[in-house]
């Protein structure tokens, strides 16, 4: 059964029996605090088990003339009734080893008593014994869907103890706590249970009496009660309690009532002369008792209380975490078929619910029809012009229930016009499927004719603010729609520009290659990017960097009323610049990789140029890049196969997709199918940077490799790191 089930399953039970539960468990608790006070108290006779009856009857009977019976009670208290040496009726606690009183018997504590009622029956009598019977039967319910819960989550009942990931979030703190006190939880549940049966009159557990035959009693010479056998084999902890003969003629005998059954025995001879064995039905009745009221021992009462209060905690979080979920939810302005943003939202607990309805707001306000709807829930868009696609993943790098049919809708549904769209993925790289799902409707959208990236995947680790304003810079340059007010998270932070001296701007036709230095302090590794200001207001354009002794390097086409092109264009040797580095952490040279490989198309190449002057361990690194012609392949020629000369590149692979045999850099990378499969397998990483029309045609064709040749899907590479990308 899926998540879905369980998931609703579980909190269905937990809405239905929240008042009840919330009273058992907070009396529960209370309770669990009566034996621990009678504990206190000086009445309790220590280590019943090490005193057998032979020792302790003889004593008893020194002391009092007539005992009537001994009472053994569950918080060890040993109870005498009989006559005193003076002949006055005695009703009162002993020490079973000297006989002396230490206590008389008193009313049971009036607050305990009005808690228990309250406890058992809610002070509705059989209703209300029946409510709270219900009550413990769902609790038994709640444990076991929450223990599919955690088995999903945890992929596996074999990892049901393996360590969660702490994201810090409250349905962490379920988890952890919820599997700690699991088992406490259903014995609670099943021995409360069992009880209301039993007051209920649904199961009877019937103790039989024993049944003495008196013709075959025996009389003999009267044997001391010390020597008695049954006396001598039984210790005060198994006792209930003792009657002892009315009267000295033989047919009168000792009734001991044990833990599981009740024994008649001879007065003179001490001869067994009936016993009855409890049925099962009592044993459970007893275990259930002590089980649940944590009578038998006080270090059981304590872990009762705790797993009381632990219960007060899940309803707490269990609450705190379906509000979350659901507070993300957000009512639409516009309907579907008027609007020309499509937002579609895979969230299982409403992080990504959240974001999203952020960037709906702003959109709104920025005077677009935009519309937000779960994945789940997509269709055919008549106006839509652009999608943004926000995803968690969940499990094995599953999609959020949301979200688990939205692959096989985009196959069914094709949308009428030409769509751009960009796919934002939530994840924490605390899971080895890193933002999987997000990867998986990237990779199949880009397959589709009609759907245009805008920009390339992008995912966020963990709410990372920084991950979120990198997403919002690149789709507003590529969306022109401004995040200045964006009220969310990742909220635009106060930009600091730095100062960079142009120290060449080199042109080859339409490509030009601009080399910049920044201050002393500048951190900056090539995959960053350059966010530069052409018209020093908000708008900003960003460009991948390559870092070549300490110089940035920016390899850029110039576009006809390029804003951010034209303006670098035209820089001279000489010009300052303010710009400023932003970190884009997940493109930069791998620190650990057996190999490295590097598929650009035109300007793409500007990062790996810098890392290959980087690559000092000469890791080995084949570069796949394609350009129009030899023309534009030129200014890049000198320094790659200097970097050939010295190890730093093990193979140059260049397609020219006018000139010769006309190829584009997906055909060399085709050629090289089983060379790429086998330094997949073998943990290489694939890095990718240029065009997304590029990236699209790549990725098809390394998707095909990866199925083929690996028996993997693509995203099972890209969400372990192994294939990055950086496409514009
Ligand atoms: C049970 C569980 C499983 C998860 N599995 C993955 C995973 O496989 N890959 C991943 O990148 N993130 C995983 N995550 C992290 C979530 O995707 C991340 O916390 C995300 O921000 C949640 O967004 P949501 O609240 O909108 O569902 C998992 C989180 C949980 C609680």
């Amino acid at each position: 059964m899926t998540n879905h089930f369980w998931r609703y399953s579980h909190l269905a039970l937990a809405v239905s029996s929240f008042l009840f539960l919330l009273l058992a468990s907070l009396t529960g608790a209370i309770l669990s605090a009566e034996p621990v006070f009678d504990r206190l108290k000086p009445y309790a006779a220590k280590n019943l088990d090490a005193l057998t009856l032979a020792q302790a009857i003889p004593v008893l009977r020194e002391n009092y003339l007539g005992i009537t019976k001994i009472s053994v009670e569950s918080n060890q208290y040993v109870l005498v009734e009989g006559t005193d040496k003076a002949g006055a009726n005695i009703k009162a606690y002993v020490d079973p080893r000297t006989g002396k009183i230490v206590g008389k018997p008193t009313r049971k504590n009036e607050f305990f008593q009005w808690v228990t009622s309250l406890h058992r029956s809610l002070f509705l009598h059989e209703t209300g014994r029946v409510f709270i019977g219900l009550t413990a039967f769902l609790l038994i319910l709640i444990a076991f869907s929450g223990i599919m819960l955690t088995i999903k989550r945890q992929r596996g009942i074999r990892r049901f103890l393996a360590k969660i990931p702490n994201d810090g979030t409250t349905q962490y703190y379920h988890t952890v706590a919820g599997r700690l006190s699991l088992v406490f939880i259903l014995l609670i549940a099943l021995s409360g249970t069992y009880l209301s049966l039993n007051t209920l009159g649904i199961i009877k557990p019937v103790k039989t009496n024993v049944d003495v035959d008196f013709d075959n009693i025996k009389s003999g010479t009267q044997k001391n009660l010390k020597d008695f056998d049954l006396f001598k084999r039984t210790n005060l902890a198994e006792v209930q309690t003792v009657e002892f003969p009315f009267s000295e003629d033989v047919e009168d005998y000792y009734t001991l009532t044990l833990k599981d059954r009740e024994v008649a025995l001879n007065q003179i001879t001490g001869v067994v002369i009936a016993e009855s064995k409890y049925p099962f039905s009592v044993l459970v009745s007893n275990l259930s008792l002590d089980i649940h009221t944590g009578r038998a021992s006080v270090v059981w009462a304590v872990i009762l209380g705790t797993a009381s209060l632990s219960i007060l905690f899940f309803i707490y979080s269990g609450f705190a975490i379906t509000l979350k979920r659901i507070s993300g939810r957000t009512k639409n302005k516009y309907k579907k078929e008027e609007s020309n943003y499509i937002l579609l939202v895979g969230s299982e607990n409403g992080t990504t619910n959240r974001y999203a309805s952020a960037v709906l707001k702003l959109l709104i306000k920025r005077g677009k029809k935009a519309y937000i709807t779960s994945m789940n829930d997509y269709t055919v868009y008549p106006k839509a012009e652009h999608f943004l696609v926000f995803t968690s993943t969940y499990g094995i790098g599953e999609p959020p229930s949301n979200a688990n049919k939205f692959l096989a809708l985009i196959d069914e549904k094709p949308q009428p016009n030409p769509i751009t769209y960009s796919v934002l993925g939530f994840g924490s790289k605390s899971y080895p499927d890193f933002c999987k799902f997000a990867f998986d409707v990237h990779n199949q959208l880009s397959a589709k004719s009609w759907a245009i990236p805008l920009i390339d995947v992008h995912t966020v680790n963990d709410k990372s603010p920084d991950d979120l304003s990198l997403w919002q810079e690149s789709w507003s340059q590529k969306a022109a729609i401004s995040f200045q007010d964006f009220f969310g998270p990742g909220k635009e932070k106060p930009r600091q520009l730095r100062s960079f001296s142009v120290q060449s701007n080199l042109k080859f036709g339409d490509t030009f290659l601009i080399e910049l230095k920044g201050g002393r302090k500048l951190k900056a590794k090539s995959g960053d990017l350059l966010a530069v200001y052409p018209a020093n207001d908000h708008r900003e354009r960003l460009y991948s960097i390559g870092v070549i002794d300490e110089k940035i390097q920016l390899s850029i086409k110039l576009h006809e009323n390029g804003l951010g092109s034209g303006f670098l264009h035209a820089l001279k040797v000489a010009d300052t610049l303010r710009a400023r580095v932003v970190k884009n952490e997940h493109f930069h040279f791998p620190a650990e990789s057996s190999a490295v490989v590097m598929i650009a198309n035109g300007t793409g190449i500007a990062p790996f140029l810098g890392m290959l002057d980087e690559n000092k361990n000469n890791v080995p690194c084949y570069l796949y890049c394609g350009f129009k012609n030899t023309l534009s392949f030129e200014p890049f020629s000198a320094f790659l196969t200097g970097k050939v000369a010295e190890s730093k590149l093990s193979k140059l692979n260049v397609a020219y997709s006018r000139a010769g045999v006309k190829q584009y850099v997906s055909d060399l990378v085709a050629v090289d199918a089983d060379v790429i499969a086998q330094k997949l397998t073998e943990s290489a990483t694939v890095m990718i940077c240029g065009s997304l029309s590029m990236q699209k045609d790549v990725l098809m064709v390394l998707a095909k490799i990866c199925i083929d040749k690996t028996g993997h899907p693509l995203s099972f590479y890209q969400s372990r790191n192994q294939i990055l990308t950086d496409c514009y």
